[in-house]
């Protein structure tokens, strides 16, 4: 891994590493923080996952998660939302949702996406084998995102009960399957039989699978993608049937933006630090 930028904030390190991804097969870049408590220890770590269009360096300048992230010892570790370089296939028409910076965090099937697009290999397998070179204690994990971010957090978890602690999204697309952002990704990274879908909706593998994770998610009352695109009702729903418990927010006035994960990231990080001692 090769250092590229380091940054003091609040007495730890914001950190940023390039490295060759052998699964993603291109250059990546992710960022992680590291609370000043890691100079002497490991410390536990949660993964941030972002949304649409985002890169590794999103939630680092907007989310303002570092002071509190100091205080309970907890580094953030924030990976880039697709793979990159000129090599890699994008959308036809460059359009935000799909190809570059839309990974949807899921191995990709379809050609010419499949050499690529495997963002879940990378956030799942590839990402923590090469964090063991840093301070953190990886048996002590926990997984948040926004949005796509949200959705990959929610699917990742719950496949992955034994590599986390805790689980919690800010506005998940929690039925990907059932909204267009989820129909234009999962058709073209995966194919039109939807049942190879289910593998990577929040909603369907819930039913499938239950979760015996804590789960949290925010969601924004006044948030112009929630009807057609975030769907949560489908999410509690499912987990109504299964038993599930979602610690589960409704907030009047905020929006899909920073903005609002800026607002409640001290909520998520202490909900996640319960988890993690
Ligand atoms: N450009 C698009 C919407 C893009 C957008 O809102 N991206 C969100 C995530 S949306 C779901 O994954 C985001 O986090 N943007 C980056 C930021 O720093 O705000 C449009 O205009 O509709």
């Amino acid at each position: 891994m090769e250092l590229l930028n380091q940054q003091m904030s609040f007495a730890g390190v914001q950190r940023q590493y390039k490295h060759q991804s052998s699964c993603l097969d291109c250059d990546m870049v992710f960022s992680v923080y590291l609370p000043p408590q890691a100079q002497h220890d490991v410390v536990p770590v949660v993964f941030w996952l972002s949304g649409l269009t985002c890169t590794d360096e999103n939630f680092v300048t907007k989310a303002g998660a570092q002071r509190i992230a100091a205080e309970l010892g907890l580094a953030i570790v924030c990976p880039d939302t697709s793979p990159r370089g000129e090599q890699v296939p994008d959308d036809p028409s460059a359009a935000y949702d799909f190809g570059l910076g839309a990974g949807f965090y899921l191995n990709a099937t379809q050609a010419p996406f499949d050499k690529h697009y495997k963002m879940y290999d990378y956030v799942v397998h590839e990402l923590p084998r090469l964090l063991v070179e840093l301070p953190l204690d990886l048996s002590r994990a926990s997984i948040m995102g926004h949005s796509m971010g949200g959705h990959g957090a929610l699917t990742i978890a719950i496949k992955n009960p034994d590599q986390y602690r805790s689980v919690s999204a800010f506005s998940p697309i929690c039925a990907p399957s059932q909204c267009p952002w989820g129909h234009k990704a999962l058709a073209g990274y995966l194919g039109v039989d939807q049942k190879a879908w289910e593998e990577y909706d929040a909603t369907a593998l819930l039913l499938e699978r239950g979760c015996r994770l804590p789960i949290k998610i925010d969601q924004g009352e006044a948030d112009n993608f929630l009807v057609e695109q975030l769907k949560p009702e489908l999410f509690l729903a499912a987990a109504k049937v299964e038993l599930v418990d979602v610690e589960y927010g409704l907030h009047p006035g905020y929006d899909h933006s920073y903005f609002f994960i800026a607002s409640f990231i001290e909520e998520h990080l202490r909900f996640h630090h319960r988890y993690l001692g």
